[in-house]
């Protein structure tokens, strides 16, 4: 379980100071993939950096797996793995290599057995005698998973685990996070792309301005925004959009309308746009 109450962060000093988390309450159940949304700035980096124990809070309470984040950190980090952004692997060593002496510096029991299985979890079986110079970017995320993976965690963090990849290859990604996500492990990833958050996450936050702004799953989102869109473009050029609850309000609405129009379904970036009045 990760629990976060009235969480508070601030940069900088008083009177100058700069506040990214702003009040944030939430719970995420164990065995949920939940993903972190929200525009540039919203606050999404600090929140992670709080629950994994990089950042200390300003006030309020954040605890994961069942420990305070201020009162024992330590027993956070035997808890969890994480996934950075920046690939931190050393290009030299093969992908085994890497997985080993992570392995070793956090005494991993059966590590040779344990390397294994994470490999094959992330497809790179074939590949673990290669030096990670010679990787694409795909496979080095997939390491960097297989590696985060290593100790076992209760609850993964990944954050933007798919940015600047291609898309078919981030399709592929996202194939190994379902796979980790049904072992009935916690997934807590922030993302840019909203069909990422949409293809995997049970569970989605929108943050906006250090706040919370829906938690939801992306069904439950969609009904508070409306299911159905109407799309039109004005006299002017202007696409112009009626959120609507259902088929037959967005007919309605429709039938008011002139010119070109179609009726869709809502999608997750309708109800982020509506929500946070950004585009991701
Ligand atoms: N170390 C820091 N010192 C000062 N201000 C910071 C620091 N880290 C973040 N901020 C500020 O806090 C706010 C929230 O930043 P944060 O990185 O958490 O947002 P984000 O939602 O992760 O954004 P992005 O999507 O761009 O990564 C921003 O205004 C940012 O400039």
């Amino acid at each position: 379980m990760i629990e976060v109450s009235e969480l508070r962060k601030s940069y900088g000093e008083k009177g100058r100071s700069i506040i990214a988390v702003d009040g944030l309450s939430f719970r995420i159940r164990p065995g949920t993939v939940f993903g972190l949304l929200g525009p540039n700035g919203a606050g999404k980096t600090t929140t992670i950096r709080v629950m994994t124990t990089l950042s200390d809070p300003s006030g309020g309470a954040c605890s994961v797996a069942g420990f305070d984040v201020t009162r024992d950190p330590a027993s956070i980090k035997e808890r969890i793995g994480v996934v950075p952004q920046e690939n931190n692997l050393d290009r030299e060593l093969s992908a085994y290599e890497n997985l080993l002496i992570y392995g070793l510096l956090h005494r991993v029991a059966g590590l040779r057995k344990k390397i294994s299985e994470v490999l094959s979890v992330v497809e790179l079986d074939e590949s673990r005698e290669r030096v990670v110079q010679d990787f694409s970017g795909g496979m080095k995320r997939r390491l960097l998973l297989a590696r985060a993976l290593l100790t076992d965690p209760e609850v993964l963090f990944l954050d933007e685990p798919t940015i600047g990849l291609d898309p078919q290859i981030r399709r592929h990604f996202w194939n190994v996070i379902r796979k980790i996500g049904m072992d009935g492990r916690t997934v807590v990833m922030t993302t840019h792309y909203i069909e990422e958050a949409e293809a995997l996450c049970d569970m989605v936050g929108i943050m906006s301005k250090g706040k919370m702004v829906a938690f939801d799953t992306v069904k439950g989102l969609k009904k508070l925004v409306g299911e159905y869109v109407v799309d039109t473009i004005t006299e002017d050029g202007r696409l112009e959009q009626f959120m609507c609850c259902d088929r037959r309000e967005a007919d309605s609405v429709a039938s008011g309308l002139q010119g070109r129009l179609t009726i869709r379904r809502s999608s997750l970036e309708d109800v982020f746009v509506k929500l946070t009045g950004a585009r991701i």
